[in-house]
């Protein structure tokens, strides 16, 4: 779907060969850093920005024929709604644009703003404009539909109805991409995640296999009597940090970290043995000394 898409603005190359194949129905997380270049290839992927270099093709066409037939709906980052107008009237404009559209009222009762219909934008909190924003994605009734960090501006108890109104999609079949900085979205509703760092996917995979990506565990022990250099030097080792008196050491082999630690030093104790989660796993695969991963 996007093939070889590379985009830079000036000297900074923000989307630096970018290859993603979704396919129907996957529910993919756009995850990365600030300025990793997701909301880049969002917009190429909507056909907002003209790659450099590259083709993206979404069923078959070209992002602007996705875009008017109906095929994509696209939620943007703070796009902008008409003040004045109610949000039964937003809806229903955008639907009266599209060919084979929802109903008004099962677009905002599918985005939960039903009871919103006759209130004007400018009345609306930062979380219920967010909600309208899904309204106006949705009334097209797309295949695809893609969200640039749709809950951004929502509190905690938003963003739970807001994935619920999401699973009612994503439950008929239809295809996902959002980006976001919230890593337990991704965990909880993506089929897949897709790492991005500096302008290239550096992870492709599902959670589980993307957090395999960074092979170990963390052991945390108070080690009385230990260096952090001669906590560094026990087998398996990546990462020492020791803070107050606790060291969380990282490991590739934890079974084997263990034993020496416990045969070396037998007085350590308060230990826990952790597995790097999706989180570890983002800090780790999109710090400046990593090299790229790839598991698709
Ligand atoms: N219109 C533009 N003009 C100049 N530079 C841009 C433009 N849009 C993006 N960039 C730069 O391209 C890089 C990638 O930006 P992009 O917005 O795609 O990242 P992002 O991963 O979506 O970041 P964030 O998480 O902060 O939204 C950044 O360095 C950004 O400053």
């Amino acid at each position: 779907m996007l093939a070889g898409l590379h985009k830079s603005y000036g000297d900074v190359h923000a989307v630096a060969g970018v290859d993603l194949t979704i396919a129907p129905g996957e529910v993919v997380a756009l995850l990365g850093p600030n300025g990793a270049g997701k909301s880049t290839t969002v917009d190429m992927l909507l056909g907002l920005t003209k790659p450099d270099a590259g083709t993206v093709t979404v069923f078959g066409a070209s992002p602007n024929e996705a875009v008017a037939r109906g095929t994509i709906g696209a939620m943007l980052q703070g796009g902008a709604l008409l003040e004045d107008a109610t949000v039964g009237e937003i809806v229903a404009m955008v639907a009266s644009l599209h060919r084979s559209p929802m109903t008004v009222a099962e677009a905002l009762r599918a985005s939960g703003v039903d009871d919103l219909a006759d209130r004007r934008c400018t009345k609306l909190s930062g979380g219920q404009k967010q909600r309208v924003r899904f309204a106006v994605a949705l009334v097209s009734d797309p295949d695809l539909l893609v969200l640039d960090e749709p809950t951004a501006a929502m509190d905690v108890q938003s963003r739970r109805e807001f994935w619920k109104s999401m699973h009612g999609f994503t439950n008929t079949g239809r295809t996902v991409l959002f980006a976001t900085h919230y890593l337990e979205e991704a965990e909880n509703y993506a089929d897949r995640v897709v790492l991005m760092r500096a302008g290239r996917v550096v992870a492709d995979g599902s959670v589980a296999e993307v957090t395999s990506l960074v092979a170990g565990r963390v052991i945390r022990a108070v080690v009385p009597g230990a260096t952090e250099a001669a906590l560094a030097a026990l087998p398996g080792v990546t990462e020492i940090e020791v803070r107050a008196n606790r060291a969380a050491i990282s490991t590739g082999d934890s079974d084997a970290t263990l034993r020496t630690l416990l045969s070396t030093y037998p007085q350590a104790h308060d230990i826990e043995v952790t597995a790097v989660g999706l989180e570890g796993a983002f800090l780790s695969l999109t710090s400046d000394n990593t090299a790229g991963a790839d598991l698709s």
